[in-house]
């Protein structure tokens, strides 16, 4: 199969920046809940402008036409009713890709969707200027797979094509544990960042350092429990590592949660918080801070 056309539903920041990249080697077709503009500027970590003009659609009235694959970039918050709006339209054999973060949609949208499911894990990083312009803050690494190990060839075609468009990429046969890292990263820094407005380097001094530490306690007692090791080292040492290493590499970063609050959107608090409170209930596990947070966040985005 050639990856000849990609649909990314959902035209944020991380959907814009994919679309934008992989412009000049597909045919893309942006799809939002309301038209898009079909004119789009990426400003690279570079410094420089990139202009295009990509195909548009609403996902109310999707164009009669079958992509070879479809990207899925919405919040994980509405993953799930997006995907089955996709579902409806859409040949029951057609691959979608899962780009949220935290877990949880992923493994509910890989048993509801009838043909291939890939998710990937980013460090790209994005943050979009009005309906017309993403900037691309900050190289990563993207890992593809899907969550039972199958579709090697797709994965590795999908990585192909997004690396040779600028996003490093490759596939993997363990991208739930690359979720589940991701998501212990993020439930370190997020809920923390989010309700005290500072950004991620702020972390590092009185009074949130030590704070930082008693969220890492508990998400390292839940991993071990869940049987997830750090990429590098051992236990606690080996997670704290990690966390750590993130805040020091974005330390000049507004978190995409604080963005959330500060923009009055939802918080992703149930993909990435949810999951650990769950696992830690499981496993008869203190959460306290854990907890209080997603408390918090939920209570924050009911007001
Ligand atoms: N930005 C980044 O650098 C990174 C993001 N991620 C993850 O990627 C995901 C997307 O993040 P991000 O791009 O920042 O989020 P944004 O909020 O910028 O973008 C989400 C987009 O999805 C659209 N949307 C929501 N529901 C639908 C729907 N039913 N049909 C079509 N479009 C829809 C929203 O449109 P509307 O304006 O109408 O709400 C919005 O344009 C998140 O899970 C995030 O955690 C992961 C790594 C890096
Ligand atoms: C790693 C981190 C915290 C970087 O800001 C991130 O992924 C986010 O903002 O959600």
């Amino acid at each position: 199969m050639t990856l000849f056309s990609h649909w990314i539903v959902g035209p944020g920041a991380l959907g814009r920046l994919i679309a934008l990249r992989l412009a000049d080697h597909a045919r893309v077709t942006l799809v939002g809940r309301r038209p898009p503009s079909p004119i789009q500027r990426l400003m690279t970590p570079e410094g420089e402008t990139l202009t295009r003009r990509l195909g548009v659609a609403v996902i109310g009235a999707l164009p009669d036409e079958t992509p070879s694959i479809v990207h899925l970039t919405t919040k994980a918050t509405t993953a799930l009713p997006a995907s089955d709006a996709l579902a409806r339209a859409l040949p029951m054999d057609s691959p979608l890709v899962l780009w949220q973060n935290g877990v949880g949609s992923q493994q509910a949208i890989t048993q509801r969707w009838p043909g291939p499911v890939l998710c990937a894990s980013t460090t790209e990083g994005a943050h979009v200027q009005g309906d017309t312009q993403v900037t691309h803050a900050g190289h990563g690494r993207t890992f593809i797979g899907a969550l039972d190990g199958r579709h090697r060839e797709l994965a590795s075609q999908l990585a192909g094509v997004l690396t040779l468009a600028g996003l490093s990429s490759e596939p993997v046969d363990d991208i739930g544990v690359r979720l589940w890292r991701k998501l212990a990263v993020n439930a370190a820094i997020n809920p923390l960042v989010a309700r005290f407005g500072i950004a991620n380097g702020e972390l590092r001094d009185p009074p949130y350092r030590s704070q930082v530490e008693a969220l890492i306690e508990e998400i390292a007692a839940i991993m071990a429990a869940e049987g997830l090791k750090p990429p590098e080292g051992e236990g606690i040492d080996g997670w704290r590592q990690l966390v750590w290493q993130v805040i020091d590499a974005t330390a000049g970063n507004l978190a995409s949660m604080l963005q959330d609050v500060m923009a009055g959107r939802p918080t992703e608090h149930e993909a990435i918080l949810g999951p650990l409170l769950a696992a830690a209930r499981r496993h008869k596990l203190p959460a306290e801070h854990i907890e209080m947070h997603f408390r918090y966040l939920a209570a924050h985005q009911s007001t």
